[in-house]
């Protein structure tokens, strides 16, 4: 019997959010993110490194602050232009570019798991249709193998010709921002203009609910597509935004890291203990994300967000570069830690790693098992009109994001090692404080959109947002 061919429909095209709520400041700020969020990376670097100090400390030195702008005030645009490539290095990129490839070879190469991920589209992004409603992706995990394979690479290269060659790495490091950010541009650009493609069953792609304005530039820093995929085959795992979200940027933090200990070393002889805590622990963090790879899949970034510049520059350059600072700074101006100082950071790492893993994991499990399995036994919860559970005891009883008090105890924990005598180290913490504030936010009204009263009853029950009595 020969097959009836599929109707010819006609492909209209997902038109923009009639009302678009902009957050970031809307247009203008997502301009100044491409300029501002770039020139915090360097400024990061100008202003704490060898020979110059960590600010306070040699604020009066003549070439502190992004050194060649402003010089003539006239035309900042030159300067920055002039900047940007002053800080050209084709060996970083190089370097940098080597790196991407073989992480996008491994992802093929590599066997992994392949596990399904959350629904994808809904409320303001594209209008799903009745064969994409329960539309869910497949994605392979394989980023942990990635990197042990990484660590016995490098360990061969440590033993066969030591230290040297990730001196690389410090020496370096001004040409590793442009490279990363001339991959972050470029990643950019193509999902952009790739979102307005029709994938390969002529269908339109699915949206994110915040980049689909019609504002050019808007949406292109928070994302247009919320899945960029080069084939919209049912088995295909290659996914832009979840290959980039865990691979590039906390690989590369850790590389990095390495890097700055190996220039440690090379400069002193020896390791200190502040940068063996600090690359302990935000190894075993990056480690941890990496073994639970799939939890990554029911994260706001995976499942709500877009894919554009904010989230590839996060991934791609802010995330390696300005994480390492508390490395960079210690390669520098190293720092050796008396017993307390040292129990103050090892106790404020554990109370945070606990905190930030059982009460994700206790989430997870209870939406991944259900609320019957014996692993969620006692665990109370409400029922929702959506037919989504919300924990109302244990960790989600106690805060509507405890997971995240957690995490920033834990980047403070990687900030203490280097001690008090400049306030920079502490960038991260202080950020992330920001970012983990701005994030419940968002989290809160994406939920009050999706729950609506039952959400207002859910916070009537669990009172406090972050903080248990605090906030
Ligand atoms: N190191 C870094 O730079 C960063 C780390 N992170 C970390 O990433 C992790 C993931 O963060 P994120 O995606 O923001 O958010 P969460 O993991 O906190 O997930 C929030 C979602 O969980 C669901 N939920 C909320 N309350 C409950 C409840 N009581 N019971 C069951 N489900 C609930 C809701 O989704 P639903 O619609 O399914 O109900 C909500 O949208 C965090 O630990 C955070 O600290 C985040 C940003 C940066
Ligand atoms: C405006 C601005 C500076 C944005 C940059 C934000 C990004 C750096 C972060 C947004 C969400 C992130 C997540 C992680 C890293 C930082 C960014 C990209 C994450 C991969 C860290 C490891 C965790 O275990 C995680 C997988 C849960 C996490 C996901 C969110």
């Amino acid at each position: 019997m020969s097959k009836r061919p599929t109707p010819v429909v006609a492909r209209k095209r997902t038109p923009p959010n009639p009302n678009p709520e902009y957050e970031f400041l809307g247009p203008p700020g997502a301009v100044a993110m491409c300029i501002v969020l770039p020139l915090i990376t360097y400024g990061l670097y100008y202003n704490c490194r060898a020979g110059f100090g960590c600010i306070p400390a040699y604020w009066d030195s003549k070439d502190g602050f992004w050194p060649s702008i402003g010089s003539s005030p006239t035309s900042y645009h030159k300067d920055l232009w002039n900047f940007f490539v002053s800080t050209w290095d084709f060996d970083a990129f190089k370097v940098y570019s080597t790196f991407m490839v073989f992480l996008f070879v491994a992802y093929f190469v590599i066997p992994g798991k392949v596990v399904e991920g959350a629904v994808v589209g809904g409320v303001g992004g594209t209008p799903l249709t009745k064969d994409r409603s329960n539309y869910k992706l497949k994605y392979k995990v394989n980023a942990l193998r990635t990197l042990v394979l990484m660590a016995l690479m490098t360990a061969a290269t440590l033993y066969t010709q030591g230290v040297k060659p990730f001196l690389f790495l410090y020496e370096h490091f001004i040409g590793l921002i442009t490279a990363s950010l001339i991959w972050t541009f470029g990643v950019s650009i193509f999902v952009y203009i790739w979102s307005f493609l029709p994938d390969g069953d002529g269908q339109e792609k699915i949206l994110s609910c915040g980049g689909n304005t019609g504002t050019k530039v808007y949406d292109f820093v928070l994302g247009r597509e919320l899945n960029p995929r080069f084939s919209s085959s049912p088995d295909s795992t290659f996914d832009i935004k979840y290959f980039i979200e865990l691979r590039p940027g906390l690989i590369g933090w850790i590389f990095l890291n390495f890097g700055m200990a190996c220039q440690q070393y090379h400069t002193l002889g020896r390791i200190s203990n502040s940068m063996a805590a600090v690359l302990f622990f935000e190894t075993f963090y990056v480690v941890d994300s990496l073994w639970n790879e799939s939890a990554v899949l029911t994260t706001m970034d995976i499942t709500t967000d877009g894919f554009g510049f904010m989230l590839a520059n996060g991934l791609l350059t802010w995330l390696p570069m300005n994480y390492s600072l508390q490395a960079r700074f210690l390669a520098d101006f190293p720092v050796d830690m008396s017993l307390t100082h040292a129990l103050i950071v090892i106790a404020t790492q554990c109370v945070g790693y606990y905190i930030f893993r059982s009460a994700n994991g206790q989430k997870d499990n209870f939406r991944r098992y259900g609320a019957d399995h014996p692993m969620n036994e006692g665990l109370k919860y409400m029922e929702t009109k959506t037919g989504s559970k919300l924990l109302i005891s244990g960790w989600w009883g106690t805060a509507r994001h405890i997971n995240y008090f957690g995490d920033w105890l834990m980047a403070l924990a990687w900030s203490l090692p280097c001690g008090l005598s400049s306030p920079l180290p502490y960038f991260y913490p202080i950020y992330f404080a920001v970012l983990l504030i701005h994030r419940e936010l968002r989290d809160e009204e994406k939920c009050h959109k999706k729950y609506g009263k039952d959400w207002d009853k859910y916070c009537e029950t669990v009172r406090w947002r972050i903080i248990p009595y605090v906030y």
